[in-house]
């Protein structure tokens, strides 16, 4: 990552909305290097509060996909990854030699900028977490779909056509059908990068309600390019520039009185 001549990067300031109880997500120290030398994050710390909507943003190769994907060990997927700190989920440590990585992504669901709905029907799409856990109970199947379904706000919109092709489904539908599908499996932390990017206002607006209706239920960390987004829906923002984690706070303030003087550049537009 390129680092202009001479910019110094202070410690992070964080003024943090808590929920209250323990975190859901503990970020220590975390640093991560692709192919060795090339630093994409910088001693990050921080803590992702149970049941809230925290939002990643800032200016484009900043490292917000790049920490998103580290939550759920998606990077793992990379050659030459290297990485230095400890990130735990509820008190356990996911890097921990050992760790079970297939029981980690399943407490992690995912869901990505382009909708990905499986090429089988509606109600497969969602019933997939259940059958890949070996469940076979019609019955739990079926009450699970549907509550999947209407958690992700798209029940009416499709319960007379369940044995359709989810491949029929406008993009908006798509990602809606991504998120009960990421819901079915019963995470404890939604992962959302750039979930909107692919789609048109209205279907944007249906997402935004939907992570609204869902703070509380789950722990939700967005990706997100849109600052007005991230202000809508979210509770807390982390600013990341140049990978380091430069502010973290209760989104009003980020956004109306951010502390640190990068983040008033940033969200005034002097850069980006
Ligand atoms: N697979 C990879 N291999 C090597 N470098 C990578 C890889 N993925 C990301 N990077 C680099 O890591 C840095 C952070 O990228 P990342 O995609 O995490 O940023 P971002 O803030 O999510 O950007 P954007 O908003 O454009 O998606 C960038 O310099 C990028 O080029």
């Amino acid at each position: 990552m390129e680092r202009p001549q001479g910019e110094t990067f202070p410690q992070t300031v964080y003024h943090l909305k808590t929920a209250g109880g323990p975190p859901a997500v503990e970020i220590k120290n975390f640093n991560l290097w692709y192919g060795g030398t090339a630093q994409a994050l910088f001693d990050i710390t921080m803590s992702i509060e149970k049941g809230l909507v925290t939002a990643l943003i800032g200016p484009s190769g900043c490292g917000k996909s790049t920490l998103l994907r580290c939550l759920n060990r998606m990077n793992d997927l990379i050659d030459g990854i290297r990485i230095e700190g400890r990130i735990s989920i509820e008190g356990s440590d996911i890097y921990a030699p050992g760790a079970d990585v297939i029981a980690i992504r399943k407490r992690m669901g995912m869901v990505f900028q382009k909708p990905n709905p499986f090429p089988m029907s509606i109600y497969e799409n969602v019933a997939y977490p259940l059958r890949v856990d070996g469940i076979r109970d019609k019955a739990l199947i079926d009450a699970t779909v549907e509550q999947s379904l209407r958690g992700a706000a798209l029940w009416e919109e499709v319960k007379d056509r369940l044995n359709e092709s989810a491949l029929g489904l406008s993009g908006g539908q798509q990602q809606r059908l991504c998120i009960a599908r990421a819901i079915a499996g019963s995470p404890e932390v939604l992962l959302m990068d750039e979930p909107c990017s692919a789609l048109d206002p209205i279907a944007t607006a249906k997402i935004e309600e939907l992570i609204d209706e869902l703070r509380g239920q789950f722990t939700i960390v967005i990706v997100t390019h849109n600052m007005q987004q991230a202000g809508r829906v979210s509770d807390n923002t982390a600013f990341m520039y140049l990978g380091r984690l430069i502010e973290y706070g209760e989104t009003a303030t980020v956004f109306t009185r951010p502390l640190a003087q990068r983040t008033q550049d940033y969200i005034t537009g002097r850069f980006g």
